[in-house]
């Protein structure tokens, strides 16, 4: 099937149009962004979204294990190894685990998950199981969220420096590191969306994978919020 360039734009802007339903507009983040969360909640936020950082390789791996594509698994490896690093000390998860004790919690209580609330590992289950069992196109999709990210890292980053001033500014490097990391991934996700969703069809499953993922991360929000209620 060929594709007009209208028929692209039109895909790329429903794609686009998720952006309304990103946590960016969740309440808890924006009283995190206007300065309102207790060191608590702060806490509560870090040490429950450290297991959706844990599992992100996982999905990453699924998405991997599902792609008959060598050229998209050529690529797609390297978030695995931005997240898990080549060796210990490196990688994102080891930024987040840094980030938790610049906020006063200990490696251990991140890692052992006594903070984790039951929504917070449902949602991020689901999103891995969803990687596992989905075409992995639409898997793929699904992480195009990033899409939307860079802007709420930067108003994040500003956000903990000026109204968070008790977290040791080293911490912050994970949100510094994903300002680059995410444009290039979701660009690249993008691509491979677009090249493989042709059909109106196919088009509206990727939109679909995307809209879970938004509905994904709000979760992850309300439980959060829920549990480290004022
Ligand atoms: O803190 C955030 O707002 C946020 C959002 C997202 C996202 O939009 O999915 C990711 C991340 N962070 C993140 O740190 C990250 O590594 C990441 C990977 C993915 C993905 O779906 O593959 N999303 C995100």
């Amino acid at each position: 099937m060929t594709l007009t360039d209208t028929d692209t734009d039109s895909f790329v802007a429903a794609l686009r149009a998720q952006s309304q339903r990103y946590h960016h507009q969740h309440p808890f983040h924006i009283r995190m962004n206007a300065g309102h969360l207790s060191r608590l909640q702060i806490q509560g936020w870090v040490a429950n979204r450290f297991y959706y950082q844990e599992n992100i390789p996982r999905k990453d791996a699924a998405i991997l294990a599902n792609c008959p594509d060598r050229d998209v698994r050529r690529r797609w490896i390297r978030r695995i190894l931005d997240h898990d690093g080549t060796t210990s000390g490196e990688g994102g998860i080891e930024a987040w685990l840094r980030l938790g004790e610049a906020v006063g919690l200990t490696r251990e209580e991140m890692i052992d998950g006594r903070h984790l609330v039951p929504g917070v590992r449902f949602a991020v289950d689901s999103y891995v199981t969803f990687a596992r069992t989905r075409p992995w196109v639409e898997a793929v999709a699904s992480s195009l969220t990033e899409l939307f990210a860079p802007d709420l890292m930067a108003e994040r980053l500003a956000a903990f420096e000026r109204c968070y001033p008790w977290t040791d500014p080293e911490g912050l490097a994970y949100f510094r590191a994903r300002l680059t990391q995410a444009p290039q991934d979701s660009e690249h996700a993008l691509e491979v969306v677009l090249g493989h969703c042709r059909s109106p069809d196919e088009q509206e499953r990727a939109v679909a994978a995307l809209s879970f993922k938004c509905d994904v991360l709000w979760n992850i929000l309300d439980a959060i919020d829920r549990a480290y209620a004022d």
